[in-house]
């Protein structure tokens, strides 16, 4: 309970800076008394301006132009409209990642651009799963840096997880199968795999990808299960061009957004929802292990538009 309640903290607290300046693009408009053409232009530039996007913003203005509002909106009745659109766009994409019965162990690879929080984000997600008594295993596939290897270790050594690494600059690919093969013997349900997979230039990352899963592939056909694509939210829009890249090189089945605390920019979590529909596993809203969770659409749409601040919930 204290657990799920401090989540919504974190949530509310994480969203703040976006929530505010979606506040802050609204003030004013509210004010006025009925919601002619040109405050609802004015709205849709201002959802714009809070990084949800023109696709985003478009259907809030359709559904307040079609809401006949014969009556003065507040600021809190905008906020509602806008959150109730925002979870309608969100619930179709907020899928937890799910481990199969068969089989295992399940492999995921986790893509992504430096810094975006890779490595990070596999820590967290091996703690979620270990949370919900799935045996896990770590493979330190991004051999390009000896400091993300170290890293990997650390926080494998702090999860309590086995860890299969190499020297820097080893093919990724071995330690992978590697990690397959020790996975089965030893009833690993997730492996989860750090790659270098960065688009430095496009067609290293589709050899290293492709590689990976031909070796896999002699394991597994289905394997990868998994190509999870870390995204930093405080990119604001580049985040959506580093999908529809990402999208066209590696096969990506799903994403993970972080950072979402950090940012002014939450809502483009919201544009990255309608503009791919892709899954959205999970969202960071902090550095600690406890900050990654699936999220809840409906808590996220309030929190992003700062509806609960308002009523008090
Ligand atoms: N505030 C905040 N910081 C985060 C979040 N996720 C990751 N970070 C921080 O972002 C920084 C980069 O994270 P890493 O996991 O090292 O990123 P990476 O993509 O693996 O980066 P490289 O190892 O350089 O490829 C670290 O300082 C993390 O603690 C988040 O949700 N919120």
């Amino acid at each position: 309970m204290s657990e799920q309640k401090s989540w919504g903290d974190k949530l509310r607290f994480g969203f703040k800076r976006t929530s505010e300046a979606l506040g802050g693009n609204l003030t004013g408009l509210i004010t006025k008394e009925k919601l002619d053409d040109e405050t609802l232009d004015e709205i849709e530039e201002a959802l714009i301006a809070s990084d949800l996007g023109p696709a985003v913003a478009a259907r809030v203005r359709d559904r307040l132009a079609s809401g006949r509002y014969d009556r003065h909106l507040s600021e809190l009745d905008i906020r509602e409209i806008v959150a109730e659109e925002l979870e309608d766009i969100l619930r179709p994409v907020a899928v937890p990642l799910e481990i199969d019965a068969f089989p295992r162990p399940q492999v995921m690879l986790v893509i992504g651009v430096n810094g975006s929080g890779k490595t990070t984000t596999i820590a967290k997600l091996g703690h979620l799963f270990l949370e919900d008594d799935y045996n896990v295993m770590l493979v330190a596939g991004d051999t390009f840096r000896a400091a993300a290897i170290g890293q990997l270790k650390v926080w494998a050594e702090r999860l309590g997880v086995p860890i299969i690494s190499g020297e820097e600059g080893g093919d990724a690919a071995s330690l992978v199968f590697e990690g397959v093969k020790r996975g089965t013997d030893d009833g690993t349900d997730v492996l989860i795999v750090d790659t270098a997979g960065r688009l430095q230039n496009k067609s290293h990352l589709m050899d290293e990808l492709s590689k990976i899963r031909r070796v896999l592939g002699r394991l597994n056909e289905e394997a990868p299960h998994n190509v999870i694509l870390v995204l930093d939210a405080t990119t604001g829009q580049n985040a959506l061009s580093q999908i529809e890249v990402f999208k066209e090189v590696a096969n990506v089945t799903g994403l993970v957004m972080t950072k979402l605390d950090g940012t002014a920019r939450g809502g483009v979590l919201v544009a990255a929802a309608e503009k791919f529909g892709l899954p959205i596993h999970a969202i960071g809203v902090g550095e600690t292990l406890e900050d990654l969770r699936p999220f809840d659409p409906r808590a996220v749409a309030r929190a992003i538009t700062g509806a609960d601040e308002f009523d008090g919930e």
